[in-house]
């Protein structure tokens, strides 16, 4: 047994808004004395996600357990960023039960894998498995088709499709990797579409190995979860991926930005006009936090396509600074002036 011994490490994949925190989140509150450290690669320079999870006030949830990566893109900085911090915790005294890896939803998750086999780490962690998160509803939409000769003549039919999106091929480098699939969100599906779903994922998927699992709010228990025995990086062979032949990605397919806002005394409106924003420019995914004047709590926004949430997530802590920020991601070329115009008018 080559792994025994070895810290296990989870990867979970997914597109942007797919439910890939949310998960994390359940996967906390149910450790169960396991104690789980968490590696977070932020697309945008605020750290929402780690807000997200930080502000959760799970037990047993230590703030030095979370760990953000601080550049957006793990495949270019996992000599100077993601290997010093893995390391950085398996030196600890108490090195965690269990290592979770949240790539930033744009990531490539092949590249991740391979960097498991640096020597310092590959004697010490083994990655356990790939979960790729995908946003079923997103799914029934056609937002990422798998069936290329349609996408293919629906870009010839429509002119405004005619860029070539790097968004399927990025989706099916994550399905590709997975030792396992959630397919999430199936509470805004019928079954049938559910089914549909489930059957197009099945086609484009290498390994019939892969077991694909449907959730509401990414609610699969640990012990499915967590101890897949994958050793994902002795399996690299299995898992295809378009960049294969060493061609770099480019990093320039996406833009994200944080727009600070002032207080925001009507949320509502201001999703109205966060939702006007995703209809006339390529926007992906908004997300952050607001300050509503004589709130005690902070308000989250959590846009993906025109689908926005919002709640209040937690108590301002004393001494923290009452701000509204959000972070914007979307396809390369943003009109970063005219979104935050956008946004910005009253
Ligand atoms: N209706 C519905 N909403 C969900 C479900 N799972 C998550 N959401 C919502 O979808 C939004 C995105 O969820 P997250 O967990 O932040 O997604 P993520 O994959 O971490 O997103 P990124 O960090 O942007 O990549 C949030 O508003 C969630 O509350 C679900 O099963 N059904």
């Amino acid at each position: 047994m080559a792994q025994l011994g070895k810290i296990p490490a989870t990867v979970i994949t997914g597109f942007l808004g797919a439910g890939k925190t949310t998960m994390i989140r359940n996967m906390l509150e149910n450790a169960n004395g396991k104690r789980i450290a968490l590696i977070i690669n932020e697309f945008g320079d605020l750290g929402v996600d780690r807000g997200i999870i930080n502000g959760c006030g799970i037990e047993g949830c230590e703030e030095d357990d979370v760990v953000e990566l601080a550049n957006g893109c793990i495949c270019c900085t996992v000599a100077d960023d993601f290997l010093p911090t893995i390391q950085g915790l398996i030196d600890r005294d108490t090195p965690p039960d269990h290592i979770v890896i949240e790539t930033s939803g744009l990531a490539l998750p092949k590249p991740l894998v391979k960097a498991f086999n640096w020597p310092e780490v590959r004697s010490r962690v083994t990655v356990d498995g790939v979960v790729a998160v995908l946003d079923g509803a997103a799914l029934r939409d056609g937002l990422f088709a798998h069936d290329h000769h349609a996408v293919q003549a629906q870009r010839e039919a429509d002119e405004n499709l005619d860029h070539e999106s790097p968004l399927e091929e990025l989706f099916e480098e994550q399905l590709h990797c997975a030792d396992m699939v959630v397919l999430n969100k199936t509470d805004l599906l019928t079954d049938a579409e559910r089914s549909k779903v489930e059957a197009d994922i099945r086609a484009e998927l290498k390994k019939p190995s892969v077991k694909i699992i449907a959730t509401e709010h990414s609610r699969v228990e640990n012990a499915i979860l967590l101890g897949l025995g994958a050793a994902a990086e002795d399996d690299l062979d299995s898992r295809p991926s378009h960049h294969d032949d060493g061609h770099e990605h480019d990093h320039d397919d996406f833009d994200s930005f944080v727009v600070s806002l002032d207080a925001i005394s009507d949320p509502a409106n201001l999703e109205k006009r966060l939702i006007d924003v995703v209809r006339q420019f390529d926007v992906l995914r908004i997300k952050g936090f607001l300050n509503v004047p004589g709130k005690p709590m902070r308000h989250v926004v959590q846009g993906v396509g025109e689908r926005f949430q919002r709640y209040f997530d937690r108590p301002w802590a004393d001494g923290e600074t009452r701000r509204s920020e959000l972070v914007v991601i979307g396809l390369h070329g943003l009109d970063r002036a005219a979104i935050e115009a956008a946004i910005k008018a009253a």
